[in-house]
């Protein structure tokens, strides 16, 4: 029986510190690196990643976005990915960010969370804005089969406000709605629930603005931003306050611009993670 994802999780920041490495192989990284925008340019970029830094961090996160823009193909290296990230005792987080209503939403799981799928890595993104039962059948799946979800809350793009920053009729922001729905799901697990939150290192006062209790959430808080979108120790800091130990910072292009040399990555991947973890000490 697979240990729980939040506990996997936990485990994982103890020995490597609190760093995901996103894998976002855009055109301009892949020109960057001297690999053609093709399938086996996204492959050759993608492996690498993993032997740098497979083994050496807690997690890394593919963006599928990046691999499904190159077709089937796209999709088949998304697939050794994961299995790269297994082989390699690495938590691999799909970074697909799914939401649909709930009879699609089960399908969805069944591709991303459910054993012997080949895209099933250890956690999942999902959106919640069809509602946070829409999430139901995945978080049922993730649940059963040791795996873990990051749902959306407060996301460091400054256009998720309109949605996130929102109060309902009972003037409840819809940020702190989806952080309480998350936080009775992680109730009483120890070290860390498998129901994580999706909390952009660049948001700067918005969980105290929004109501949203990040300590209380009990699971697992993944924080892009760091690097490429502006956010360092410091912000990491001042947004997670209390709720420090949860945190996961997230970097894709800050680490991804030291390749293509493999001991390049692997130094800006361990810099990284020790900015992180001396930020949310
Ligand atoms: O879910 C995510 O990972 C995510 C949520 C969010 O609020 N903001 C955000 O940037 N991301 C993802 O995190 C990665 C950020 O990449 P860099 O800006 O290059 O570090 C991208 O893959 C984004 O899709």
């Amino acid at each position: 029986m697979t240990a729980p994802f939040g506990a996997r999780l936990a485990a994982a920041m103890d020995a490597y510190g609190p760093l995901c490495v996103g894998i976002d192989p855009h055109t301009s990284l892949l020109e960057a690196w001297g690999l053609p925008d093709d399938a086996s340019g996204l492959r050759s970029f993608a492996l690498t990643v993993m032997d740098a830094v497979g083994g050496r961090v807690a997690a890394v996160k593919p963006q599928a976005a990046f691999f499904e823009r190159h077709g089937s193909a796209g999709v088949a290296v998304l697939e050794e990915v994961v299995a790269a990230g297994r082989d390699s005792g690495t938590l691999v987080i799909m970074d697909a960010k799914r939401g649909d209503i709930g009879s699609t939403m089960a399908a969805y799981a069944e591709a991303f969370l459910r054993d012997g799928s080949p895209l099933a890595g250890d956690a999942l993104t999902v959106s919640p804005y069809l509602g946070f039962g829409s999430l139901d059948p995945a978080v049922d799946l993730a649940l059963s089969s040791g795996r873990g979800l990051f749902v959306l809350c407060l996301t460091s793009n400054k256009e998720g406000h309109e949605v996130q920053h929102a109060r309902t009729d009972d003037g409840v922001t819809v940020a702190a709605l989806i952080a309480a729905r998350a936080a009775a799901l992680n109730a009483d697990v120890d070290p860390l629930g498998s129901i994580g939150l999706v909390v952009g290192a660049t948001v700067g006062d918005a969980a105290q603005r929004t109501g949203v209790d990040l300590a209380a959430v009990n699971g697992p808080l993944l924080a892009p931003g760091v690097g490429a979108q502006g956010a360092g120790p410091r912000e990491l800091a001042q947004v997670f306050g209390t709720a420090r130990r949860q945190v996961l910072a997230s970097s894709s292009r800050g680490v991804l611009a030291a390749g293509p040399d493999v001991a390049a990555l692997r130094t800006a991947a361990r810099r990284a993670a020790d900015e992180a973890a001396a930020a949310l000490s």
